[in-house]
Order: C-alpha cells, then sequence, then structure tokens
C-alpha cells in the first residue's frame, strides 16, 4: 500500500470580495459577495515508502495548499487523501506522529529559550520516551553538527544553525514522512550542502520518505529521484530531472576559445549566413547557440575545426533551471519531443 496516497483533491478557497466605493463598502458589509479561488484542482498520485520526490511549481501554483492538507491542517474540498493509511484532517494528531515537517520561512522553535527547550517541549508532545529521545538527539545532533548550539537560545542561531535545528526537531519522533517546504533557502553554498547531505543519509539510510517543495534546482538533483510538477492547481508532470533535461532541453550551446580576438572573429565567420545559429563573440571567445534538435552538433564541430583553430571546446545544454522556468511560462507541452501522453511516466 502506497504511503501516500492522493486521489482526485480538490482545494477551493472562498474569498469575500470587497465592491468598489463607499456605497459599495456598505453593500459589502450587509450582502458579501464571495469570489472561489480554486487552489488545487483534481490532483492525483501515490508516493510509495522511502521515495524522495520534490513538489514543484511556480508562486500560487498549489504546493502549500497540497502539503497543508498532506498534514491536516487543511481539509480537502474534495476527493480523497490517505497518509500512513489516516485521513490526516480527521485523525490530525495520530497523523503527526507520522509526519515530520520543515519549513525554511517558519519556525517550530521557540525563538527566546535554548534550542533544548524546543526539543523537550517536543518529547512531551509527541510523547518520545526518555529513551528514545536522547538517542536520537544525540544521533542527530551530532550528524548535524548542533550539539554544542543546544543551551543557545534560538534567536541567537545564524539561519543554517537553525536550520539544522530545525530538521532535528522534525526528526525527533521517528516520524515515517519528511514535509521539507524550501529548507535550504537562504542558505550560503556550504551550509545547503551539509543539510542536503544530512536530509540525502536520512532517506538512503533510515528510510525516511521525502517530500519536498523547493525553487533550487540543486535540492532536487541532489535528493529527489522523482519530480511532480503542479501549474494552477493541476498536476502537469510526475517523473524524473532526466527526463525533463532529455525531452525538454533545445538550445545548446558551443563555447571556442582561440588564441586571440582575431582569430575568435574569423572563426565566427565560418558562420555567418547560418539562420539557425547565433553566434557571439567576445576578445577571444565564441559562443555558438542553436537548437540541438534542428541543427547537427557535428556538422557545427566539423566546420569549427576544419576553418579555424580553437585552443579550446565546451558544450553546455539549457540548464535545468532554465528548462523548468520554461515550463513554468509556456506549459509543459511547450518544448517536450517526444508526445505529451509520454510525459508522466514514473521516475523510477
Ligand atoms: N487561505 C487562503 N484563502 C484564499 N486563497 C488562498 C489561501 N491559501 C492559498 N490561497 C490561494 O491558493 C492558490 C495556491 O496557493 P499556495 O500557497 O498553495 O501556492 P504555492 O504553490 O505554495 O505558492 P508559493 O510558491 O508562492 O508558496 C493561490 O492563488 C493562493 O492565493
Amino acid at each position: 500500500m502506497p504511503l501516500i496516497e492522493v486521489n482526485h483533491v480538490r482545494k477551493v478557497f472562498e474569498m469575500n470580495v470587497r465592491r468598489e466605493g463607499r456605497f459599495g463598502t456598505m453593500l459589502s458589509l450587509v450582502r458579501p459577495e464571495k469570489r472561489e479561488v480554486v487552489a488545487v484542482e483534481d490532483i492525483s498520485f501515490t508516493i510509495e515508502r522511502g521515495e524522495s520526490v520534490a513538489y514543484l511549481g511556480p508562486n500560487g501554483a498549489g504546493k502549500s495548499t497540497t502539503i497543508k492538507m498532506l498534514t491536516g491542517v487543511l481539509e480537502p474540498s474534495g476527493g480523497e487523501l490517505r497518509v500512513a493509511g489516516r485521513v490526516p484532517h480527521r485523525n490530525r494528531k495520530l497523523s503527526s506522529y507520522q509526519i515530520g515537517v520543515v519549513f525554511g520561512q517558519r519556525s517550530q522553535l521557540l525563538f527566546d529559550l535554548p534550542v533544548q527547550d524546543s526539543f523537550d517541549f517536543l518529547r512531551y508532545m509527541y510523547s518520545i520516551s526518555w529513551e528514545r529521545y536522547h538517542r536520537n538527539l544525540k544521533e542527530y545532533a551530532e550528524l548535524l553538527e548542533v550539539s554544542h548550539l543546544l543551551k543557545r537560545p534560538v534567536r541567537t542561531l545564524s539561519l543554517g544553525q537553525r536550520m539544522r535545528c530545525e530538521i532535528l526537531a522534525a526528526l525527533l519522533h521517528d516520524p515515517d514522512i519528511l514535509f521539507l517546504d524550501e529548507p535550504t533557502i537562504g542558505l550560503d553554498v556550504v551550509a545547503k550542502e551539509r543539510i542536503r547531505a544530512f536530509i540525502e543519509s536520512i532517506n538512503r539510510e533510515q528510510g525516511v520518505t521525502l517530500l519536498l517543495t523547493t525553487h533550487d534546482m540543486h535540492d532536487i538533483e541532489r535528493l529527489c529521484h522523482r519530480t511532480m510538477i503542479i501549474d494552477k492547481g493541476k498536476l502537469i508532470y510526475d517523473g524524473s530531472l532526466q527526463y525533463i533535461r532529455d525531452h525538454f532541453a533545445t538550445e545548446r550551446q558551443i563555447r571556442a576559445v582561440f588564441s586571440d580576438p582575431a582569430a575568435a572573429s574569423n572563426a565566427a565567420q565560418v558562420f555567418a549566413g547560418m539562420r539557425e545559429v547565433a553566434v557571439h563573440t567576445e576578445e577571444q571567445v565564441v559562443r555558438v547557440t542553436y537548437d540541438q534538435h534542428a541543427t547537427d552538433t557535428s556538422e557545427l564541430l566539423r566546420l569549427l575545426l576544419q576553418k579555424a583553430n580553437p585552443r579550446d571546446l565546451t558544450m553546455q545544454d539549457e540548464s535545468i533551471d532554465a528548462l523548468i522556468s520554461r515550463i513554468y511560462r509556456e506549459g509543459i507541452d511547450s518544448g517536450a519531443r517526444r508526445p505529451a501522453a509520454s510525459v508522466g511516466g514514473s521516475g523510477r
């Protein structure tokens, strides 16, 4: 049985709309006008125990609303949802024993108190036995390198230190599932890497199932074997990041370095008149950009090597960031090299 089952789930918010003008304001008080916001529309997916899944989407796509339904904070307006066999909003307390949540932009620690006090409070809340509590605290504090921070008030911690404590707090009660909402936001490269390594280890070694929302593609590349993309409340992609790379990347760039600017300028002339390639020259570097599916890379390389004499050649495809933002901007069918029907296969 899947650990998470989401079946045709919808969430519609009802909002009061204020009418224009003084009369309109008064009328709104007596007879409020309602407007519906469809945050999540007919979403279905399952997640098996031990998976690590990225949940992506542009701002306002419906990611947080989905997570809030999965954690029981919100009740779906329609459809069915089960986490570890339970309907979260109906069994919020019991569900919480199986779930850990980390919000990059919100804290579950008590700001003015020492870190350890928050952990003690969580021990009480989740009725964790002292033995298990001390074992988990010691093990995770060492792995996350926060043992020396336990007596410090939370407000005195750096963002990276606080995030490591937040993750520890979410794991004290041994949850089966960890929901991570932007866990590396605002951190420097080293701090991000440290947190990714830890999250990866608890997924791989302890089998904790991960559902991660992030705008950082490095998080996903490092941590998630499967990516789901939601847009305007609908699930538009469920598959691997590699599939997106293989089937959505169109733009490729050859970067050739020459001994001097004159040689570079001569090399650029090789492509004069080729409308399908864009050529940019800067000092002794020439960049040739083209659609890899429409233009033969080996032909361009042959021309470069035959007619010019580059000192160095490198090739680069569109970054995953660029591909994902194109999908957000133009939709899932915008750049797929395969029929849309094949988009949506499992990432495994
Ligand atoms: N309590 C609410 N009342 C009314 N509308 C809401 C409420 N919560 C969310 N929405 C709307 O539902 C839609 C989805 O919001 P949601 O917060 O789930 O998006 P998101 O994908 O998490 O975005 P972000 O990346 O910006 O956090 C948005 O249009 C949002 O304005």
